[in-house]
């Protein structure tokens, strides 16, 4: 429900425009609040740079799409998890709250290593097969 005597919503979302003025607001929040956010956009965007440089087929692009997504998204998880885990906990040490937080970065790492495994398979051989 709604508060009345306050513009601070609780309650659900009226209509797809407010639905998406607070998706936006989501990401501006990932953007500038979340350092590892920042560092996989711009992560991203080299590979999609490196892409348009060694020029890789569409095979190549839906390999690294996915990869870039994938962490993107892992991140996004992560950053939910944390979240989540300090509104619960609210700055006590818990050793289930430690394990909710390490698990959920823990899922970045592994979906990092994956985007690394992409990158090296789909740009090494372009770059030789650029230079050849
Ligand atoms: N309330 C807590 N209880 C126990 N351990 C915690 C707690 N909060 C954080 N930690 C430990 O500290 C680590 C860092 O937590 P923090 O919330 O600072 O994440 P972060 O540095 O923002 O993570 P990331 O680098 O993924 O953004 C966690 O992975 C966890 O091991």
């Amino acid at each position: 429900m709604a508060l009345k005597d306050s513009k601070k919503q609780i309650g659900k979302n009226k209509n797809f425009c407010q639905s998406l003025a607070h998706a936006l607001q989501g990401i501006w929040a990932l953007i500038t609040e979340e350092r590892n956010f920042r560092f996989h956009v711009f992560a991203s965007a080299f590979a999609f740079i490196m892409g348009i440089i060694l020029k890789i087929d569409i095979n190549g692009w839906l390999w690294i799409a996915t990869a870039m997504f994938v962490v993107i998204a892992a991140e996004v998880l992560n950053t939910i998890v944390e979240t989540v885990v300090d509104l619960i906990v609210d700055n006590h040490y818990s050793i289930l709250a430690k394990k909710a937080k390490d698990v959920a970065a823990g899922g970045v790492l592994i979906s990092a290593l994956f985007a690394v495994i992409i990158g090296c398979l789909i740009f090494i051989p372009s770059f030789f097969k650029l230079i050849r």
